[in-house]
């Protein structure tokens, strides 16, 4: 099984911009884990769902290409809907940001289903320190490339984390492809 795909240019740097200015103009919620539990130890980062903001059909369908292309391409699981709203996560160093070792599924309704996972690195990384987001599958643990508008994709029960932000800020979007649940 791939355990990690990198798709360069999923969005321009420009469409990056036009994101993150939505997400700072919408209101944020304080976030959650899988079935809403909160553990600021695990996750302190603040959500903008992508379906509550205005014209924003557009990110949804690049998110819909891009996973499309690449599961038909690498992954070839068998997927089918996207079931949640994808997600803008700011991670700030006031509040040391960050979201530890985690699996994206977890056993709620859909939780259960995630199958694939993409992050999308929204911030220039001279924006920000720290904020890697690592994976963990193998023996390898892999680092997302910082470029804005870079995504990378991994099965949502592979380990992952975003370290603490130590200065300044970063963005990404989050989407979750659904299935039925691995067997
Ligand atoms: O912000 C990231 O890079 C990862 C987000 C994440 O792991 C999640 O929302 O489950
Ligand atoms: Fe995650």
């Amino acid at each position: 099984m791939i355990a990690f795909h990198v798709v360069p240019q999923a969005f321009s740097l420009a469409e990056c911009a036009q994101i993150a200015a939505l997400a700072l103009a919408a209101p944020a919620q304080e976030a959650g884990l899988v079935r809403r539990a909160r553990d600021h130890n695990l996750r302190r980062a603040e959500l903008v769902w992508v379906d509550d903001v205005p014209d924003t059909d557009w990110v949804m369908d690049r998110l819909i290409d891009v996973v499309r292309v690449a599961n038909r391409e690498v992954f070839d699981f068998d997927l089918q809907d996207f079931a949640e709203s994808p997600q803008i996560a700011r991670y700030d160093a006031a509040r040391q940001g960050h979201f530890g070792w985690h699996s994206d599924v977890g056993d709620g309704t859909l939780a259960a289903r995630r199958k694939l996972t993409l992050v999308t690195q929204l911030s220039d990384p001279g924006d920000y320190s720290g904020g890697t987001l690592e994976v963990w599958f193998d023996s390898n643990l892999r680092t997302a490339p910082l470029e804005p508008g870079t995504a990378v994709l991994f099965p949502s029960f592979a380990l992952h984390r975003v370290v603490p932000v130590t200065q300044g800020e970063r963005l990404s979007l989050t989407v979750w492809a659904h299935g039925a649940p691995f067997r």
